[in-house]
Parts: structure tokens; C-alpha cells; sequence
């Protein structure tokens, strides 16, 4: 199905819990501040997730706050997978990855992409208030040794931390790992400081690139291929062409299907159908209707 702007339905983004064993100072919390307990079971989710698929839906991505906190995550992708849905992916902060990457990849879970905004554990410190950036390097090699790939790690470049790209770049290359940087989205006044413009590294890079792919179904995304590193740029902030290529809905953790990562006030409860024994369909159709693109041409 194509919502009003004539954008395609290619994928679902799950996220299973909004709770966090980190405290990262820019966090956007998935677009979704909510704070009530009412959590979709491994089935449900499942349920759901089989629905989307009747929508042109044959991507997951599972997120969170963290989704390895919860004790039932490979229940959950039991629960998804199905012959129609090609990729289940999870975005995590690889601080619990290391113990779990086994057993997520023998649930069905295809891949992994790892935030790692730093490879200097104070700086990781400050930036996640808790984390331990040793263990989601444990994590990340983990998740490579069992086959989690491609794996990708999420740099988010902000004016802290951009003077650490390099190192984060030889990271990559070293383990194989696809390198993704994102534009920093400030979600309040006092965050606009970190704010770090891309646009120069991009073209750095492309320059420099022996080839580049754009991802069609993701946004128009774009890729390079310099020396071996796969570099993918991740770049929404006032980017039309961005959002005329979104191809995906979300479903948050309590249940509501969410038309637009950036938007909270237009959201679909599907769970409280689906707890009536009601048919799904309808509670989609309103959802894609509802899409419209956050930023668009001026
Ligand atoms: N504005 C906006 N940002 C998004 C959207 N989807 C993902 N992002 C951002 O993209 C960054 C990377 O997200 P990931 O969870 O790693 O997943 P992904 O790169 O979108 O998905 P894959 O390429 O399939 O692994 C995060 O900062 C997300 O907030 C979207 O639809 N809109
Ligand atoms: C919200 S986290 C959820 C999954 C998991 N806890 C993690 O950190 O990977 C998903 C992604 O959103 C990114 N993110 C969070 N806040 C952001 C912001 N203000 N701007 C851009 N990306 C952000 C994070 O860097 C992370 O890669
Ligand atoms: S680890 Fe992920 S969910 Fe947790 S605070 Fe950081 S960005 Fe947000
Ligand atoms: S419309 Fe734009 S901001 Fe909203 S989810 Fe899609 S890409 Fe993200």
C-alpha cells in the first residue's frame, strides 16, 4: 500500500521496551516520551508484525530504549519471524550484546547495528552517563564472530565527539563492520550546541570514494565505499528528499502504530484492538493515511 504522497510501505520499526540501562544526554527516545507499562507480548508483537506484511512491510528493525533489556527478546523474533519478512534487525547499545549475540542469532535475528558514538571511555562516560565502552566492543566483535552481519555501527556525529571519527573509522575497517554516521537531531534548545554539520565530511568522502550506491527503499540514503569502509550517511534534518523516500511506520512499545518517527500527535492504538480480538487491517490503512512527510519542500 502507498500512503497520500505516493511513498511505499517497505518496513516496520519495533520498539520493544522504553526503558534504558544507559542515559545518553541526547537521546530522542524513538519520537515517543511515554512512560505507562502497558507492553505488547512476544505474541502480539508477533501478531502485529505478521499483519504489516499484507502492507508491503519485509523489514523489521527491532529498537528501544534498549531492546536486550528485555528477558523475553528472543521470544519476540521467534514470534516475527515469518517467510515474508526478508530482514529482522536490532539497534542496540551493545552493552548487553556479548552474552546474548549467540542466542539472538539462533532466535532468527539477521544483524545487529551497534551505537558507539566513541571508542574513549571517558568520553563514552559522559556521553551515556553509565556505559562501559569495553563491553560494547566485546559486544560488537561478539556479534561479528556469530554472524550478526553486516553489523553497523552507529557514530552519532556531534561536536564532542567528531574529533574521534578516525579512530572509529579504523575500528570499522578492522572488523568489517559497516560505519554509519548520523546527523544529530537537537531535540531542545540547549542541545542545538552540539550540533555538528556533516555536509563538509560527506563530500570529503565522496570524493574519495570508489563507489556510491544510494538506498532507494531507505530514504534515498546514501553509501560510499572508500578503501574497503562501507560509509553510510543517515541525514534527515530538513532533508525533503529524505522524507519523500520513507518507507517506514513504527510500532511503539505500548502498542500504537506511529506514522512518523519525528511526530507524536498522530498516533494509531492497535493494541487495544488487538486485545478485542478486533481485525487489524483497518487500524493500518488509518495509520498509512496518516503518513506525511516531517520535512518537505519549501
Ligand atoms: N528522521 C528519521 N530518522 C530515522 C528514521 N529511521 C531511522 N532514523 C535514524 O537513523 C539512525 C540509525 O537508525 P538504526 O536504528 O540504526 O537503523 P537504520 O539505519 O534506520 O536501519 P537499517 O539501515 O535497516 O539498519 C538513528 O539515529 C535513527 O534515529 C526515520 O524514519 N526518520
Ligand atoms: C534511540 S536508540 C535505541 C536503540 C539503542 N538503545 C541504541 O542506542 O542503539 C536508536 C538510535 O537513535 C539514535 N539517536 C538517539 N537520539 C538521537 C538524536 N537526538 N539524533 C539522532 N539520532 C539519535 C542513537 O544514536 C541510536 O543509534
Ligand atoms: S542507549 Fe539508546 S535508548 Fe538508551 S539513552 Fe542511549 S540512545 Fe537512548
Ligand atoms: S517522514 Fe521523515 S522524519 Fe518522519 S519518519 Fe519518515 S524520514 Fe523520518
Amino acid at each position: 500500500m502507498k500512503d497520500k504522497f505516493g511513498r511505499e510501505i517497505r518496513s516496520l520499526r519495533i520498539s520493544i521496551t522504553n526503558k534504558c540501562n544507559l542515559q545518553c544526554f541526547y537521546c530522542h527516545r524513538e519520537g515517543h516520551d511515554s512512560n505507562n507499562d502497558r507492553y505488547m507480548t512476544p505474541e502480539e508483537i508477533g501478531i502485529i508484525a505478521k499483519t504489516s506484511t499484507k502492507f508491503g512491510v519485509k523489514k523489521i528493525k527491532i529498537s528501544g530504549g534498549e531492546p536486550l533489556l528485555r528477558k523475553d527478546v528472543c521470544e519476540i523474533i521467534e514470534n516475527i519471524k515469518d517467510e515474508r519478512i526478508k530482514d529482522i534487525s536490532l539497534t542496540t547499545n551493545g552493552i548487553l550484546l556479548e552474552n546474548l549475540a549467540e542466542k539472538l542469532k539462533d532466535a532468527g535475528l539477521n544483524r545487529v547495528n551497534v551505537s558507539l558514538d566513541t571508542l574513549n571511555p571517558e568520553l563514552y562516560k559522559k556521553i551515556t552517563k553509565f556505559g562501559d565502552v569495553e563491553r560494547v566492543i566485546n559486544g560488537i566483535k561478539k556479534a561479528i564472530d556469530v554472524s550478526l552481519t553486516p553489523l553497523k555501527v552507529n557514530f552519532l556525529a556531534m561536536s564532542i565527539n567528531i574529533k574521534d571519527l578516525p579512530d572509529i573509522m579504523e575500528f570499522c575497517r578492522d572488523i568489517g563492520a559497516i560505519l554509519q554516521i548520523i546527523e544529530f537531531i537537537p531535540l531542545k534548545e540547549e542541545l542545538k550546541g552540539y550540533y555538528y554539520n556533516i555536509s563538509p565530511i560527506e563530500n570529503e568522502i565522496k570524493e574519495k570514494a570508489d563507489k556510491v550506491i544510494t538506498r532507494n527503499f531507505m530514504q534515498n540514503r546514501k553509501k560510499y565505499i572508500v578503501d574497503g569502509l562501507e560509509i553510510e550517511f543517515v541525514r534527515p534534518m530538513d532533508n525533503s528528499e529524505f522524507c519523500m523516500h520513507c518507507t517506514r511506520i513504527r510500532l511503539t512499545y505500548d502498542g500504537y502504530l506511529k506514522p512518523c518517527l519525528l511526530r507524536d500527535d498522530n498516533l494509531v492504538d492497535v493494541l487495544t484492538p488487538l486485545r478485542k480480538g478486533e481485525n487489524l487491517e483497518p487500524y493500518f490503512i488509518e495509520c498509512i493515511n496518516r503518513r506525511e512527510p516531517y520535512f518537505k519542500i519549501k
